[in-house]
């Protein structure tokens, strides 16, 4: 057999139809996972044809979006934002009730973003089709897994059908070879290559990281890397499963036990692409040149190095963007007095982000005026990060420590901030008005975005911790 890479292998493994020039394929679906908000339609189409669900052991529902990261006062009653959120976490309740998926709901110890919790749990798989209406789904790609958002549409066929119609990707591979500088690190690297591909480069592709800088790279960093493919165009984003992702998903709640454990990793040993497999598109990057990176503009692919001068407008929409902004070019963004941090969502609420902000915030104290927010992926992780004492840093700092949820990402729950408010953010999205009418959105490691915190200003996270030392 030719050679062939990662993508066709799992591609080849699910293929139930293959595609016509009239007709896209027919793709089976290992694992689709669920949220609140792009279910309802999906389960009321369900209800109204009096179909089932085809198979509900492969579905796993979780509360993410809508959920107010404040607990519940003594009533008893969460302080949802609006009664639409209440409503759509009480519809997936019920229908997740009324079909018999698993919920990881208000009383689960596992209920976190979709993207932070399917891993957490060991439901995310090497050499599984993954799928779930959500844009970033291409996060769970980290451990070697064709995974895909989805539209609402298409929750309802994987529903009723376990199946999906799908045209076949193209690939591109991006190599990463070399060493990351200290101090740089996933979210650094991954606003590089958007910057280096731009936010249409990957599109039609799925995308496959590889180099040496990838396989050095923690689980936690390379789901960093996987989440951001969306933001650059691509329908998916993996990395081959080595040694590292066996390592992490060992003993993992729904992860394979005993002989299927050795049986799984035979078969997870097999995925990688083949010597010589040869792909549509390829971008080689040095790992050594990428720096703390950030965004200055309204969409992913507006990066700079922090400290360099913000690129001056090319054309009218980088200038649409550098004054929705209030950014001028030429002059880079540090000094830029920022008014809140936030430090969450599916690119960088893990344990390994919170260690990240928490060794910037230990001992120092977060600026006057400013306001910082950090909010853990899961309760998992909340409680690993509790046990270690980071929520003690956190308040100390003078941070607000939240419960798990998607938060200030996209503001559904209504943790917003106001108008005008420059937000640094470790999430992955800085569209106009995402984290509130008129907020604009600098998108950072946690490592920078912490250095912010402190500084209240944009600032080179290595400059603001030399100087203390
Ligand atoms: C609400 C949801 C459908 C949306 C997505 O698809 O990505 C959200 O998660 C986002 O990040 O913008
Ligand atoms: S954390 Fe943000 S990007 Fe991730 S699923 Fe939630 S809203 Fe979407």
């Amino acid at each position: 057999m030719n050679a062939r890479t990662i993508i066709d292998k799992i591609w080849d493994a699910h293929q139930v139809r293959a595609e016509t020039a009239d007709t896209p394929g027919i793709l089976y679906v290992d694992l689709h996972l669920i949220h609140e908000v792009t279910t309802p339609q999906a389960f009321a189409e369900l209800h109204a044809r009096g179909l089932p669900v085809r198979c509900p052991e492969r579905v796993l529902a979780t509360l993410d979006h809508s959920t107010p990261t404040l607990p519940a006062g003594p009533d008893g009653v969460r302080p949802y934002a609006t009664p639409e959120a209440a409503q759509q976490v009480a519809r997936l309740e019920a229908n997740c009730a009324a079909f018999g998926i698993a919920l990881e709901g208000w009383d689960s110890a596992h209920r976190g973003i979709v993207h932070v919790m399917g891993p957490e749990l060991g439901a995310t798989q090497p050499g599984m089709t993954i799928v779930c209406g959500d844009s970033h789904t291409a996060t769970h790609g980290a451990f070697g897994a064709l995974a895909f958002g989805i539209g609402t549409t298409e929750v309802g066929h994987v529903l009723a059908t376990q199946c999906l119609l799908q045209r076949k990707p193209r690939t591109f591979a991006i190599h990463v070879d070399g060493r990351l500088r200290p101090g740089v690190g996933a979210k650094d690297l991954i606003l590089h290559v958007i910057g280096r591909i731009g936010v249409g480069g990957g599109t039609g592709h799925v995308i496959e990281y590889r180099g040496s800088a990838i396989q050095a790279l923690s689980m936690e960093e390379r789901m960093t890397v996987c989440n951001m493919s969306i933001e650059a165009g691509a329908r998916a984003g993996l990395i081959a499963p080595d040694e590292t992702t066996f390592a992490y998903l060992r003993d993992r709640p729904r992860a394979p036990r005993g002989v299927d454990w050795a049986r799984a990793v035979a078969y997870w040993r097999t995925l990688a692409s083949d010597p010589g497999a040869r792909y549509d598109s390829e971008v080689r990057i040095d790992a050594a040149t990428i720096g703390p990176t950030i965004t200055y503009g309204t969409h992913p692919g507006m990066v700079t190095p922090i400290a360099a001068a913000v690129p001056v407008a090319r054309d009218p929409q980088e200038a649409k963007a550098l004054a929705y902004m209030r950014f001028e070019g030429g002059r880079p963004l540090t000094g830029e007095p920022v008014d809140v941090v936030f430090v969450g969502s599916c690119t960088n609420s893990r344990l390994s982000d919170l260690r990240e902000a928490a060794a910037v915030l230990d001992g120092r104290r977060v600026a006057d005026g400013v306001r910082m927010l950090v909010v853990p992926g899961s309760v998992a992780t909340k409680h690993a990060a509790e046990a270690e004492g980071l929520d003690a840093v956190f308040l100390r700092a003078g941070a607000e420590w939240r419960d798990a949820g998607c938060s200030m990402c996209i503001g559904m729950n209504g943790d917003i901030a106001q108008p005008g408010q420059l937000v640094v953010s470790t999430s992955n999205r800085n569209f106009e008005g995402r984290q509130g009418p008129g907020v604009r959105t600098v998108l950072a490691s946690p490592r920078v975005a912490a250095a912010a915190a402190v500084a209240g200003r944009i600032t080179d996270p290595d400059a603001l911790l030399e100087h203390a030392a």
